[in-house]
């Protein structure tokens, strides 16, 4: 075996990143969490893999795993990786792909100073795409969590999010609170969860708790679920910069029905061939 990859990244949120068209890449749960292990495999956020697509129109089927081996529906980084990879990779001369992925399609545009803008499409507040327990809008809805009524905004970009504002995100309580809203039972699914403070009507600083993958330095479906509360919220405008730990998202998200537009860089850290896959880490070597 001898499985080309590409390490990359978007604002330090990290992946590898397979060529499943000229490749066959057959991915199981256990071989996704021993190349994700940044110990005894490769180490990434997140596994990601272009493949041929299904439906006419579309460019590529867009896949996403999580460190924890479970396939997801969205990953917004990884969407502007995967299309300076197919373009590097030789897999399409174009700059404006159609990406179909389990979360819906969205629309990588590989700009001129190489920055990517990803149409995200239109969130959701509730609904299929973001099953919540209790139906209903979560926006700003107050949610028992260890024992505390903290207010929440349910988001979906496909995948789910849960989002609640901060006075200090640098100070917010990621390890603590952030597993317990991933697995609270209001998200049947689990969440990814965004701490959000508002620091101006176009400027936000959040932090994340990704789910199946714990602190990532930048999520870019959260930086998008987090604008869209924040507009719900009555806090920014039509579009916003998103301090995250990794660096700077810039979000336009125009309102309900509407689209959201995500911009930012994506690099090739280095290319790699695998000639096996990685061990598994062993069970004396902890989770
Ligand atoms: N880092 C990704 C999010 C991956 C989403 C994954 N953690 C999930 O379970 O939905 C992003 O840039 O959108």
């Amino acid at each position: 075996m001898n499985l080309e990859f590409a390490k990359m990244h978007g604002l330090g949120n990290d992946f590898v990143v397979f060529d499943g068209v000229r490749q066959a890449v057959e991915l199981t749960r256990e071989r996704i969490r021993a190349i994700a292990d940044r110990r005894f495999g490769i180490g990434c956020d997140q596994v990601l893999v272009l493949e041929p697509a299904e439906r006419s129109g579309v460019d590529f089927a867009y896949r996403i795993y999580n460190a924890d081996g479970g396939e997801v529906e969205q990953c917004g980084n990884g969407a502007r990786c995967v299309a300076l990879f197919a373009r590097e990779a030789g897999l399409t001369d174009k700059d404006r792909l159609r990406l179909e992925t389990l979360g819906g399609e969205i629309m990588p545009r590989i700009l001129p100073d190489g920055r990517v803008t990803v149409d995200m499409g239109v969130p959701h507040l509730e609904g299929a795409d973001i099953p919540l327990s209790e139906p209903g809008e979560w926006v700003r809805a107050p949610l028992e969590v260890a024992g505390e009524r903290r207010r929440i905004t349910a988001v979906s970009v496909g995948n789910p999010h849960c989002v609640l504002e901060v006075e200090d995100a640098t100070a917010a309580p990621l390890s603590t609170l952030g597993p317990v809203l991933e697995h609270h039972p209001l998200f049947p699914n689990r969440a990814n969860v965004e701490f959000v403070e508002v620091r101006s009507p176009d400027r936000i600083r959040v932090r994340v708790w990704e789910r199946g993958a714990g602190v990532t330095l930048a999520c870019g479906t959260g930086a998008c679920a987090s604008v869209v509360a924040a507009r719900l919220w009555d806090r920014v405008g039509p579009r916003a910069e998103v301090e995250l730990d990794g660096g700077n998202l810039t979000i336009e998200w125009a309102g309900p029905e509407e689209p959201i537009l995500m911009t930012g860089p994506a690099v090739i850290t280095f290319r790699g061939v695998l000639g096996q896959w990685p061990a598994s880490r062993p069970a004396t070597a902890g989770p």
